[in-house]
C-alpha cells in the first residue's frame, strides 16, 4: 500500500514509518512565532533557560500588535527584538515586513516540510504541499528549545478540485463551499489532503485561503499536493525550482471528496459562525456599515486586483480598509496601480498588520453595525463589539459590498 502526502512526511520526521493514529516524536523543519503569542514562548524559554536548539529554523515576524496601539504591545515588541538580539535570531521580521503566514510562504517553507507555529493559521503553509500545524506557546518554547515537537499522526482525507471556477468566484468561495457540506467539526483529527485536476486553474493565492480555512475545518492541517503551480510560485517568489513531494498513487484515505469548482456559488459564512454558509444570493441588499479586505486570508495580490477592478472610478458608500498581507504585496500592489485605484475609491489602505481581523486595533467595530470581512472567523466579538455582525465573503463580494452599501455581487456593480 501506498503512502499519502501525511504518511511520507511524518514518516521523514520522525525517523520511521507512521500510520494514522499513532503518537509520534518528529524533527521540526520550521518552528515560528508572531509578537502576540511570542511573547508567552519566550516567557517558557527563559523559565527553562536551555539554548535555542537552531537559530536558522526559526522565523519571527511582528504582525498581530502592528503598529503597536498601546504601550504595552509596544513593551511586549521591545522584549521579543531584545531576545532576537540576544539569540542572533536572523529570520526575524520587524512591524511592517508581513503576516507571518504570508511571510512563511512568500521565504521560508518549501513542499513535504514539517512546520509549526504558535497560531492556528499555520495551515495556510500547506498551500505549498508542507505539514504545518498551529500549537500552543508552551509546545512551540519546547521545539524551538529541543528541535522536536510530538503529534498523533492524523486521519489523511482526499479533497479533488476539478474544473474551473465561475467569474469573480476565488479561493474563499471553495473553502466555504467545503465548509457548507462539511460544516465546522467534520474534520477533526484529519488532514485534507487537495489534488487539484488543473493545477493553473487553482493558483497558489487561492491555495493559501483554502489552506488558512483548513484550521476553520477544525483539520490538523490542510495541505495541497504539490504540483507545476508550486513550482511556478517558489521561482517566482525566490528564484530556485523547489523538489517536490507527492503522495503515491496507490495510497489510502479515509474518505474522498470532489468539489466541482464550476458548480461553486458567489458564498458568505453569515453571522456568527463560520459554517453558517449563504449564497450571496439569500443575503443580498443587507445593509452594511463596513467592509475590510485584508488578513492571512485574503490580503494577496489577486485579492487586490479583484478589489481594484470592482471599485475602478467609483467611491465607497461604506466605511473600507484594505490591508494586504505583506510589504511584498502592497509593493506589487502599488506597482499595478491597484492601490491608487483603492485608495480614490476611498478606502484607507494599509500594510503588515493584522488588525481589525482580530478586532485588536485599526478599524474595531462598534455595537450594531453589519460587517463584510475576507476574514477567516465571524465568532460573537471577533472584530470588536460583541454586537456586531459578520459576514465573512472573498474579495468580490466584498468589493461590490463597499461600492453599494449592502450586499452585493460583482454583475450588481460592474
Ligand atoms: C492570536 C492568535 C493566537 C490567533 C490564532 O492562533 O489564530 C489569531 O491569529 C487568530 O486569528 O485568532
Ligand atoms: S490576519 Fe487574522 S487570522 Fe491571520 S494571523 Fe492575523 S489575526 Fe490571525
Amino acid at each position: 500500500m501506498g503512502l499519502t502526502l501525511t504518511e511520507k512526511i511524518l514518516s521523514r520526521a520522525s525517523g520511521r514509518k507512521v500510520s494514522p493514529g499513532d503518537v509520534i516524536e518528529a524533527n521540526v523543519d520550521l518552528v515560528a512565532f508572531h509578537d502576540l503569542t511570542g511573547y508567552h514562548v519566550i516567557e517558557v524559554i527563559e523559565k527553562v533557560g536551555m539554548k535555542i536548539h537552531r537559530v536558522d529554523n526559526l522565523v519571527i515576524a511582528f504582525d498581530h500588535l502592528v503598529p503597536p496601539p498601546d504601550v504595552r504591545s509596544a513593551e511586549i515588541q521591545k522584549s521579543i527584538r531584545e531576545f532576537v538580539k540576544l539569540h542572533k535570531i536572523s529570520n526575524f521580521h520587524d512591524g511592517g515586513y508581513g503576516i507571518l503566514h504570508q511571510v512563511l510562504i512568500e521565504k521560508y517553507v518549501l513542499p513535504g516540510q514539517f512546520v509549526i507555529a504558535a497560531d492556528s493559521h499555520t495551515t495556510t503553509s500547506g498551500a505549498l504541499g508542507a505539514f504545518a500545524q498551529g500549537m500552543g506557546a508552551s509546545d512551540i518554547a519546547a521545539a524551538v528549545l529541543t528541535g522536536k515537537t510530538w503529534l498523533v499522526v492524523p486521519q489523511p482525507f482526499k479533497i479533488v478540485l476539478d474544473g474551473r471556477l465561475r467569474e469573480w468566484v476565488t479561493g474563499k468561495d471553495v473553502a466555504l463551499e467545503i465548509l457548507r457540506v462539511f460544516k465546522a467539526d467534520y474534520f477533526n483529527g484529519m488532514s485534507i489532503e487537495v489534488f487539484v485536476k488543473n493545477g493553473t486553474d487553482f493558483p497558489m493565492d487561492y491555495r493559501a485561503t483554502v489552506a488558512n480555512m483548513g484550521i476553520e475545518m477544525n483539520a490538523d492541517t490542510l495541505m495541497f499536493v504539490p504540483d507545476e503551480e508550486t513550482k511556478r510560485f517558489i521561482e517566482s517568489e525566490r528564484g530556485y525550482t523547489p523538489n517536490i513531494i507527492q503522495p503515491d498513487n496507490d495510497a489510502e484515505y479515509v474518505d474522498e471528496y470532489t468539489v466541482e469548482l464550476d458548480k461553486v456559488e458567489l458564498l458568505v459564512a453569515a453571522p456568527h459562525s463560520v459554517d453558517n454558509v449563504k449564497s450571496v444570493s439569500e443575503v443580498e441588499g443587507i445593509d452594511v456599515d463596513y467592509v475590510f479586505i485584508g488578513s492571512c486570508t485574503n490580503g494577496r495580490l489577486s485579492d487586490l486586483e479583484i478589489a481594484a477592478k470592482i471599485m475602478k472610478g467609483k467611491k465607497v458608500k461604506t466605511r473600507c480598509i484594505v490591508i494586504p498581507a505583506s510589504w511584498k504585496i502592497f509593493v506589487k500592489a502599488m506597482e499595478l496601480g491597484y492601490i491608487q485605484t483603492l485608495v480614490e475609491a476611498g478606502c484607507i489602505v494599509t500594510y503588515g498588520t493584522c488588525g481589525p481581523c482580530i478586532g485588536g486595533h485599526f478599524g474595531v467595530t462598534a455595537p450594531g453595525e453589519t460587517v463584510v470581512a475576507t476574514i477567516n472567523r465571524n465568532f460573537i466579538g471577533r472584530m470588536g463589539s460583541p454586537q456586531a455582525k459578520i459576514y465573512l465573503s472573498g474579495p468580490s463580494v466584498a468589493a461590490a459590498t463597499a461600492v453599494l452599501g449592502k450586499i452585493a455581487e460583482p454583475g450588481d456593480v460592474i
